[in-house]
C-alpha cells in the first residue's frame, strides 16, 4: 500500500476505483466495502484507492463536539494497510477544503487528482459544501466526467448491522467483546509506557502506565479488562485497570497494565494493547489488602479466560 499525504501528491500508473470515508474502526461493514473495492480494481485492471480525511471533519467544523474516535490516525492506517488496498490517501480536512462545492470536489479531487474511473459508495453518502450533494448527484457527475458509480444499498448496509456509532457506544459501556465482534479484531490502545506513582510494585503487581497522546482517542469505560500485547516480539497476556485508583487516593485517570510472566523495565516503550473482555468495575476498597485480594481474583479470572479462548 502506498500512502499519500493528500490528493495533491497522489500518483498512480493506472486509473482507479475509489471509495471515500472516515472508516473509523475499520469494522465489518468497512471491510465489506473495501473487499468490493479491491475485487473491482482487480477485475477492471485499475488501482484501488481509499480516500480518507484527517482530522475528522467534526474535529475541524465542530471543535466543541469533543468527538472520540475508535482509532488514532496511525491505527487506522495500519488496519487499512492490512486490507490489501493499493493506495491510501489521507487528505487534510480543513475549513478551506470544506468549502469546495460538490462539483469542484468531484472534478478537482476525484477525477483530476485521483484518476477515478469508478466510485464505490454507500447509498446515504453526502458530500461537498454543507454536504448538499447525494448519490444521485454523484451519478450525474459520473456521466459528465466519465466514471461509474457503484452503490452499496441500504439493505446491504443493514445486513451487516454494524456502525462506528454502535461500536463507540459498546466501548463506552465497557462491552468490548461486542465491540470486538463488530470490529472483527480486538479494540486497541496505543501509547507510551510512562512513570506512575510507584505503588504497583509494593502491591506485588507492577503496572505499566500507558500514555495515549491523541486526545481524540476513545477510552473505554473505567474498569478492569483482560488484555494482550506484543512485547519485544513476544505475545503476552495480562490485565488492565482504567480509572482513578480510588483505593490509593488517586485522582487522575490512568490506564495501567500488569502483564503475566513478564519481568522487564517497560518505561519508554511503545505498546499496542488489545482489550479482550471486561471483568468488573473499578472499586474503592476498604484497604490496600482488599485491593490486592481483588487483583489476585482478577488474575485467576483472566488466566481462565485466556485458557478458554486463546490457548
Ligand atoms: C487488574 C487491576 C485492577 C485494579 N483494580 C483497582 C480497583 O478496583 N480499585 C483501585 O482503586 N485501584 C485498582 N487498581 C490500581 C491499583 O490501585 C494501583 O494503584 C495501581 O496498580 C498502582 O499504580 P502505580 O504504581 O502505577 O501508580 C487496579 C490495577 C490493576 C492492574
Ligand atoms: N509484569 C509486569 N507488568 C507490568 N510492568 C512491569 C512488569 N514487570 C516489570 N514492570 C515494570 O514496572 C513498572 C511499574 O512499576 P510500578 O511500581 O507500578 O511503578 P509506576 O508507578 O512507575 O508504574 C512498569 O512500568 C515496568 O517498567
Amino acid at each position: 500500500m502506498k500512502e499519500h499525504k493528500g490528493a495533491n501528491s497522489f500518483t498512480s500508473d493506472r486509473q482507479t476505483v475509489v471509495t471515500i470515508g472516515t472508516f473509523d474502526g475499520v469494522h465489518a461493514g468497512h471491510r465489506k466495502i473495501i473487499e468490493r473495492l479491491v475485487n473491482s480494481a482487480n477485475a477492471n485492471n485499475l488501482d484501488s484507492v481509499v480516500l480518507t480525511f484527517f482530522p475528522h471533519p467534526r474535529m475541524v467544523l465542530q471543535k466543541e463536539s469533543g468527538i472520540q474516535l475508535i482509532n488514532t490516525i496511525d491505527e487506522r492506517k495500519q488496519l487499512l494497510e492490512e486490507t490489501g488496498i493499493d493506495h491510501l490517501v489521507v487528505h487534510p480536512f480543513t475549513h478551506q477544503f470544506s468549502r469546495l462545492t460538490a462539483m469542484e470536489f468531484v472534478r478537482d479531487i476525484l477525477v483530476n487528482k485521483l484518476r477515478a474511473k469508478k466510485i464505490i459508495i454507500g447509498y446515504d453518502h453526502r458530500f461537498g459544501r454543507n454536504r448538499t450533494a447525494d448519490i444521485s448527484d454523484l451519478k450525474s457527475f459520473g456521466e459528465e466526467f466519465g466514471f461509474d458509480v457503484e452503490e452499496i444499498s441500504q439493505q446491504e448496509v443493514e445486513e451487516v448491522a454494524v456502525s462506528s456509532t454502535k461500536i463507540r457506544n459498546a466501548l463506552l459501556e465497557g462491552r468490548v467483546e461486542r465491540a470486538n465482534m463488530y470490529l472483527q479484531h480486538p479494540f486497541t490502545l496505543t501509547g507510551t509506557i510512562v512513570k506512575g506513582r510507584g505503588i504497583g510494585k509494593d502491591l506485588g503487581f507492577p503496572t505499566a502506565n500507558l500514555e495515549v497522546r491523541e486526545e481524540y482517542k476513545l477510552i473505554p469505560k473505567n474498569g478492569v479488562y483482560v488484555i494482550r500485547s506484543v512485547i519485544d516480539g513476544k505475545m503476552v497476556y495480562g490485565m488492565m485497570n482504567i480509572g482513578t485508583n480510588p483505593t490509593v487516593g488517586g485522582k487522575e485517570k490512568t490506564i495501567e497494565s500488569f502483564f503475566f510472566d513478564v519481568d522487564k523495565n517497560l518505561y519508554g516503550k511503545q505498546l499496542q494493547i488489545e482489550l479482550l473482555v471486561r471483568i468488573r468495575d473499578e472499586k474503592k476498597f476498604a484497604s490496600v489488602n482488599d485491593l490486592k485480594l481483588a487483583m489476585k481474583q482478577d488474575q485467576a479470572f483472566s488466566m481462565q479466560y485466556i485458557k478458554d479462548n486463546y490457548a
